[in-house]
């Protein structure tokens, strides 16, 4: 038998894996996740943009209108990026690559940089225009920090948690396992 042809490619995997984190993310409106991945294609932190610990909801703002800036989210919230490089579960992270889903603002392409973070793989470079923006790829190529786009073959990937129950591997109709001595 042959293997499987649409398993996913690793960059699909590490990407997907940043939007699974930004699922956790309470903002209402940009949820953003970060993977960092060694060079061992082995994954070494994840994150995802969300209110330091202990600071809890009720108590911080997740608006961005207000005159009083410190009625905005924008003073509070660490960064997907910030928190995977925080979470990280090696000491060394030399050499490592990190998957975003927007590209990394000029605070977090300094800790980026200062951690030893050597590509970014974003998707979606939607704030180009803005000073943060302009500001992040000019200390990236300064120190060499590589970035590309990562352009998904496909829009959507599904998670189906049912399917482990079915027997794929034998091409059978959609059975559930309970009932699968009917096709042995
Ligand atoms: N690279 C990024 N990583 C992030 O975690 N964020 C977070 C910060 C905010 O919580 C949210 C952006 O909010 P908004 O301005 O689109 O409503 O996404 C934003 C960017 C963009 O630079
Ligand atoms: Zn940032």
């Amino acid at each position: 038998m042959n293997c499987r042809e649409d398993y996913l490619e690793w960059d699909e995997y590490f990407m997907a894996t940043a939007f699974l984190a930004a699922k956790r993310s309470k903002d209402p409106s940009t949820q953003v996740g970060a993977c960092i991945v060694n060079e061992d294609r082995v994954i070494i932190g994840v994150g995802y943009n969300g209110m330091p610990k202990g600071c809890e909801d009720g108590e911080f703002p997740w608006g961005k209108h207000s005159d009083d800036s410190l009625k905005n989210k924008y003073m509070y919230v660490c960064h997907a990026e910030l928190n995977a490089v925080l979470n990280k579960n090696t000491a060394n992270i030399k050499n490592c690559k990190i998957y975003v889903a927007l590209f990394p603002c000029n605070e977090c392409a300094k800790v980026i940089i200062q951690s030893g973070i050597k590509e970014v793989i974003y998707l979606s470079d939607k704030h180009a225009h803005k000073k943060t923006t302009v500001a992040s790829k000019k200390m990236f190529d300064a120190v060499g920090v590589r970035y590309r786009q990562f352009v998904p073959k496909h829009s959507k990937i599904v998670i189906d948690f049912n399917q482990i129950n079915w027997d794929n591997m034998n091409q059978l109709p959609d059975t559930p396992i309970k009932n699968r001595k009917d096709f042995e």
